[in-house]
């Protein structure tokens, strides 16, 4: 579905990024992991087309958007879910589920969006100002989708979260995936990420140096751990 060949991003003169390539599946749930600084963003970016500094190809469903700006790759698929959670801060959570356009290929119906996350629906009058921090991750997640995102990228959903929510939202991330959603993550949280992906990437100053999947990062957590300063 997503294919990265040779992406190389710079920050000025810096170059942050240095022949990255990758793929991913449809429906399938990857992260990124590595220690600050190593790239993971910048890449999460680059994929988007919010990045303007790169080089490389990024393909999508074979169909190369390289070119194209963020606005024509959502319409694409591509689903940006922001860090700072981005709600209408005002608006009650079903304003901000069905005000946002619809652009990408696969909206999800109200419906859908309330009977994967219940307890948005629970909250569906309240502001979204009065939503826990969990509950604004989940709607930025739920908005995405809503607004017909097939693939989301999420730079660190859980960061800052309490473990009680860190597992609701590792609930919706098994959601949208049970949905055919595909999902790349940035993670620095091995636990959660073993929890809902499929497959890893460990980025180090700039570049892929290894591909792992579940079994290999349990096994290695330890090691993986004290290489990332956590
Ligand atoms: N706007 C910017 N201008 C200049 N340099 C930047 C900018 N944003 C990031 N960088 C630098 O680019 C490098 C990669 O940053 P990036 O945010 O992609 O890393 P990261 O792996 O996501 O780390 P973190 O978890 O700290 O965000 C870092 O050295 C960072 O300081």
């Amino acid at each position: 579905m997503l294919r990265v060949d040779d992406l190389s991003a710079w920050y000025g003169e810096a170059q942050v990024l240095r022949g990255v390539s990758l793929t991913i599946d449809a429906g399938e749930v990857v992260t990124l992991v590595g220690r600050n600084g190593a790239g993971k963003s910048t890449l999460l970016r680059c994929v988007m087309g919010l990045h303007a500094g790169r080089s490389g190809t990024i393909t999508l469903d074979g169909r190369d958007v390289d070119r194209l700006p963020a606005h024509r790759r959502a319409r694409l698929g591509l689903g940006w879910v922001p860090d700072d959670r981005g709600a209408y801060a005002t608006l009650s959570v079903t304003e901000n589920l069905t005000l946002p356009p619809k652009v990408g290929p696969d909206p999800w119906p109200l419906e859908r969006v309330y009977e994967a996350f219940p307890a948005l629906y629970a909250r569906r009058d309240s502001a979204a100002t009065q939503l826990s921090g969990g509950e604004q991750q989940m709607l930025a997640l739920a908005r995405v989708l809503r607004m017909g995102a097939r693939l989301l990228l999420c730079d660190e959903p859980t960061e800052g979260l309490s473990p009680l929510l860190v597992g609701q939202v590792g609930e919706i991330l098994r959601q949208a995936k049970q949905h055919g959603v595909t999902v790349l993550l940035v993670e620095q949280n091995l636990h959660f990420a073993t929890g809902v992906a499929d497959r890893h990437y460990l980025l180090a100053e700039g570049r892929i140096v290894e591909a792992m999947d579940n079994s290999e990062v349990r096994s290695r957590e330890r090691e993986l751990l004290s290489y990332l300063g956590i």
